[in-house]
């Protein structure tokens, strides 16, 4: 009998950000392995248009609940979506709500936040750093709580290089950020943001790192622990593999390189990818959830979620084993021919910049102007390229995490957890597991059929076809343009015709 799986049994387990990518891993694995757990209340803010059943209805109907809902039948019993929006007062929770919230919770896995790299400064304090200070404020007054466990991110601290499984502190205190966030114009905040960030490359980074000195200050006598993934990956084996919904990350890279819009990208191939599968990282925050409720570590732990020192790729490995894998499996619709290089040089990638991005974007939309339709391409490669630059810092460096608390826990479960509750990265073949990847992208985010592949293979040898024509158009009357101004021209092409 697995110790975990009967640890959440019986348990009201309370969830923020569980309409998001790791949420939704986490709420399928818990009442997949604990289908007796009492309840998953999850804080889900409205939007517009939804209602929040059907916010819960619409993750629980997709594929990736298929096997829980075999498991599991009452499924939409034990999820009770709660109203409410964490950059509000009290969340603007019901007092009814608060009230049962406050009074039943065993467990908060606190996932929430805004992951956006150029979000201002303003609203990734509200969420990342105020919310979960707001967040420790009503576990405290939670007589049943057994355990407060909080995701940050292995980038919380990527100003530094080796990086331990401690709380390094910021230069200004979260607290007087918080507090002088309510007096501050936009203005101010823009003007103080790059002061306060530092060596920080943007607010999200920045934010997570202000939201562990929270969680530090504020324990009290929580029980806490903190995760810290690196970049979250589509999952590796549960409940299926493949599975990816979102764009974040190396997800939006995958489509744009499989579409044939990412031909260049400033990265180094040497650098270590520390890509890390999202079951992976829920496996490891469900035994953290247990460990920390029955063991009750004195200080707060920190669990870094990493795969680079114990099973490290790196980006020039990833990049070819995805292009291997286009071949394989296309992706459908592209714009030009799957083909990228990594290059560290700035020169080259202002080149290819212009050359493999820029031009075959504008003779696009020169030719969609020319047929009467709304010129798009020029606009969506501009995003594509800003989008690039944000995430550049983090393909053009390696870090080092230590995971000695990790490997402690991996020590500490039975074999039976070992199995169900797997987060040991060393079993993972990257070469599968990426395949997979570039498979489940198309698959699950792209929603493209698998039946469509000789399609999109015939499109792709119409492209090469197309891209053959214009080169040796574009040959000819370059040539011919300097064979009418240049004798040396001339004279090269009389020999090579002789
Ligand atoms: C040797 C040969 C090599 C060949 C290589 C070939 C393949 C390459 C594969 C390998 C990949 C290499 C690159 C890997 C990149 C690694 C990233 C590392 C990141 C680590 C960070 C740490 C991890 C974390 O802790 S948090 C999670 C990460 N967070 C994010 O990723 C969020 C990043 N996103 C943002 O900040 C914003 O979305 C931003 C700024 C990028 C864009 O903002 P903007 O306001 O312009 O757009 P949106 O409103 O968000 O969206 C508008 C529109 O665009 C779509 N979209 C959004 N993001 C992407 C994207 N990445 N790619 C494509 N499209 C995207 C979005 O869906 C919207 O579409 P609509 O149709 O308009 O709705
Ligand atoms: N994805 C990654 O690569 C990594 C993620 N992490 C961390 O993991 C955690 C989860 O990330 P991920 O799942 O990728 O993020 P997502 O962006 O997919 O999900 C964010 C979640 O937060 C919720 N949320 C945002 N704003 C509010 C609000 N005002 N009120 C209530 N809920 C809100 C969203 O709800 P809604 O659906 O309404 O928008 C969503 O459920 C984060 O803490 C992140 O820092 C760490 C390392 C890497």
């Amino acid at each position: 009998m697995s110790m975990i799986a009967a640890f959440y049994g019986g348990k009201s387990i309370l969830i923020t950000g569980a309409t998001g990518f790791l949420g939704k891993v986490l709420i399928e694995k818990l009442c997949r392995t604990s289908p007796d757990l009492k309840v998953i209340y999850i804080l889900v803010r409205p939007k517009a248009g939804h209602t929040l059943q059907q916010r819960v209805s619409q993750i629980i109907n997709t594929k990736l609940f298929e096997k829980v809902r075999e498991v599991c039948p009452n499924l939409h019993e034990k999820i009770r979506a709660i109203s409410a929006d964490l950059n509000q007062n009290d969340f603007a929770i019901s007092k009814e709500d608060m009230q049962e919230l406050l009074s039943c919770t065993n467990i908060i896995f606190h996932c929430a936040a805004t992951v956006r790299f150029d979000d201002h400064l303003r609203h990734a304090v509200q969420l990342n750093v105020t919310a979960t200070q707001q967040l420790l404020f009503m576990a405290s007054q939670m007589p049943k709580l057994e355990a407060f466990i909080h995701i940050s991110t292995a980038f919380s601290n990527c100003n530094l290089k080796h990086i331990d499984e401690v709380i390094y502190p910021c230069s200004v205190e979260p607290k007087k950020i918080i507090d002088s966030m309510e007096w501050w114009d936009d203005a101010i905040v823009d003007e103080i943001a790059p002061k306060l960030m530092g060596d920080w490359p943007n607010t999200y980074t920045y934010t997570k790192a202000l939201g562990e000195m929270v969680v530090q200050q504020e324990s009290g006598n929580l029980n806490i622990a903190i995760i810290r993934p690196s970049i979250v990956g589509a999952t590796w084996q549960e409940p299926f593999p493949g599975w990816v919904d979102n764009l974040n990350g190396p997800n939006g890279m995958i489509v744009a390189a499989g579409r044939g819009f990412l031909r260049a990208i400033r990265a180094s191939p040497l650098a270590v990818a520390d890509l890390i599968p999202v079951d992976t990282v829920i496996n490891l925050t469900l035994a953290v959830g247990w460990y920390t409720a029955v063991h009750r570590p004195k200080s707060t732990l920190i669990y870094h979620c990493t795969s680079g020192n114990l099973n490290p790729c790196n980006w020039g490995k990833m990049g070819c084993q995805v292009l291997s894998t286009f071949e394989k499996i296309p992706f459908e619709k592209a714009f030009r021919r799957p083909h990228a290089d990594f290059t560290a040089n700035t020169i080259t990638v202002h080149y290819w910049n212009a050359v493999s991005h820029r031009a075959p974007a504008m003779i696009y939309d020169i030719y969609l102007w020319l047929t009467g339709r709304k010129p798009r391409m020029t606009k969506l490669m501009n995003r594509l390229l800003r989008t690039i630059s944000m995430l550049e810092y983090f393909i053009n460096r390696s870090w080092e995490w230590s995971t000695y608390n990790t490997e402690m826990l991996m020590s500490e479960l039975s074999p039976e957890d070992q199995r169900i509750f797997n987060f040991d990265v060393r079993q993972l073949n990257w070469l599968e597991y990426i395949e997979n990847y570039v498979l489940g992208v198309k698959k699950y985010l792209l929603k493209e059929d698998m039946a469509g592949i000789p399609e999109a293979k015939q499109h792709l040898r119409r492209l090469r076809n197309i891209y053959y024509l214009f080169n040796t158009v574009f040959f000819l009357i370059a040539w011919r343009l300097l064979i009418a101004r240049s004798q040396i021209a001339r004279n090269v092409w009389f020999f090579i015709m002789w």
